[in-house]
């Protein structure tokens, strides 16, 4: 089997970040309009940049994709989808529409990993981070779309209770499934 990245997606505050880092691949940094995070660092949580240099970008056909998202900007581009092509398995964290496009674009290629908690551990979660009640409201609004994009995944991971042990059994699991491009 070909796949040389690992897509997470599901909905806001599932955990797709978390597990991308339980399962330690190297990461693809995607760009985003939004302002960072109390601890986010620029050009490793993401590039973080403006609208106008993302607008731009994607006119020059920089982009694989791009996502506009609760009021911002995201998006992959095309150089550092090349680096997944240098060799070894890569991740990345993208919402339901950039998932969708790295599949049609990308193929066999790419392994969808779908993060699935329920709306209430979402809200949670999303409160515990320290995002304000119209983030919240805003993020949760996608939270159906998410879910049902959760279908075209090739695998779902629960992430609720015990979701380390979990995922470490995802990695014993996907290590002969990946084969060859996970031992590189
Ligand atoms: N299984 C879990 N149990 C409890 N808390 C968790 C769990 N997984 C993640 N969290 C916490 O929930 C918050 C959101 O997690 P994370 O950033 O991984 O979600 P995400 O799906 O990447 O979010 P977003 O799409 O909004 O960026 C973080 O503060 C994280 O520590
Ligand atoms: N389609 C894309 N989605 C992306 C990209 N980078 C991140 N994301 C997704 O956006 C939301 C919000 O992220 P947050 O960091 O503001 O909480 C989340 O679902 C990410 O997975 C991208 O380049 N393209």
């Amino acid at each position: 089997m070909n796949i040389s990245l690992v897509v997470f997606q599901g909905p806001s505050a599932s955990g797709k970040t978390t597990l991308q880092a339980v399962l330690g691949l190297p990461r693809i940094v995607t760009w985003t309009s939004r302002a960072p995070r109390e601890g986010e660092v620029n050009g490793v949580d993401y590039h973080f940049t403006d609208r106008k240099v993302l607008e731009r970008m994607m006119l020059e056909g920089q982009m694989l994709e791009t996502s506009e998202y609760r009021g911002h900007l995201y998006g992959t581009s095309l150089a550092s989808i090349e680096e997944t092509a240098s060799g070894g398995l890569h991740s990345i964290v993208l919402d339901a529409s950039g998932a969708r496009i790295a599949r049609e674009r990308l193929g066999d290629r790419v392994l969808l990993i779908g993060v699935s908690a329920s709306r209430a551990e979402c809200e949670a979660r999303l409160i515990a981070r320290g995002s304000d009640i119209e983030q919240i409201k805003t993020r949760l609004a996608g939270y159906e779309e998410e879910i049902d994009a959760l279908e075209n995944c090739d695998l779902i991971v629960r992430s609720g209770e015990g979701a380390l042990e979990r995922a470490g059994q995802i990695i014993r699991a996907l290590r002969p499934l990946l084969g060859a491009a996970a031992a590189e």
